[in-house]
């Protein structure tokens, strides 16, 4: 059978980076969705946005809900100082073994943790298996409809504390407008929209960002 377009980009990884940079690595994902077949990574444009938000955090821990290939993760924990790491959980096993060599390939696994399961599942362990006290930042980009239970699963579970920063991929496309009403009317958080496009397209798209500001 033919191979899965996750596949295709994990070769075009292994064709045009080198091992052991992260920067080819996101190049070599990025050339290959502009030019030969668009893939839902968050992409150079919305990437850049990603990079700066995490360079003002300075996370020591960060969740990522969304590994799909492996392209934000590398982006994220290539700009992690040393003790820093990225948790990202991933629910389709296919998926997870692409980003795992994509990861690999990048020279960043001893930066990330990835967890596979699906959200609601794994969000409720994180203090007791993976002994994190709070998420300095948290990167949503997976099912969009899961983006306001998670936040609120991640409140109750204690992993928001004052100051989280919670940054969310495609609140205008595909759109997570429940989300939004949620982080733009909530006096607890702060929040700002980065405007930017779709990846690799003209389309409109944009990150949100919102800081919890304490109960
Ligand atoms: O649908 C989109 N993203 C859904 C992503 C879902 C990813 O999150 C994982 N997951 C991990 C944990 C879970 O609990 C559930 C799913 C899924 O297994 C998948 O790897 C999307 C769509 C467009 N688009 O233009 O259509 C653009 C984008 O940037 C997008 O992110
Ligand atoms: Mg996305």
């Amino acid at each position: 059978t033919r191979t899965s377009r996750p596949q295709r980009i994990l070769k075009a990884v292994q064709r045009k980076a080198t091992v052991g940079d992260p920067q080819s690595v996101i190049t070599a994902i990025d050339h290959f969705c502009r030019h030969r077949e668009w893939a839902m990574n968050v992409g150079d444009e919305k990437g850049s946005i990603l990079d700066s938000v995490v360079n003002e955090v300075s996370p020591v821990t960060v969740l990522e809900l969304g590994t799909y290939c492996g392209y934000s993760t590398v982006r994220i924990a290539r700009l992690l100082p040393p003790g820093a790491c990225v948790i990202t959980l991933e629910f389709n096993p296919d998926y997870a073994a692409i980003a795992r060599q994509v990861i690999k390939w990048s020279g960043l696994e001893d930066k990330v943790q990835l967890v596979e399961g699906a959200s609601g599942d794994c969000i409720p362990w994180m203090k007791e298996h993976f002994g994190v006290q709070a998420f300095d930042l948290v990167f949503l980009d997976h099912w969009k409809e899961r983006y306001l239970p998670d936040t609120k699963l991640l409140e109750e579970c204690g992993l928001i504390q004052k100051g989280t920063v919670l940054l969310a991929d495609n609140v205008i496309c595909p759109g997570t407008p429940d989300y939004l009403e949620y982080v733009r009317n909530s006096p607890r958080y702060n929040s700002h929209y980065y405007r930017s496009h779709l990846e690799y397209t003209k389309a409109e798209d944009g990150l949100e960002k919102s800081v919890f500001l304490g109960y």
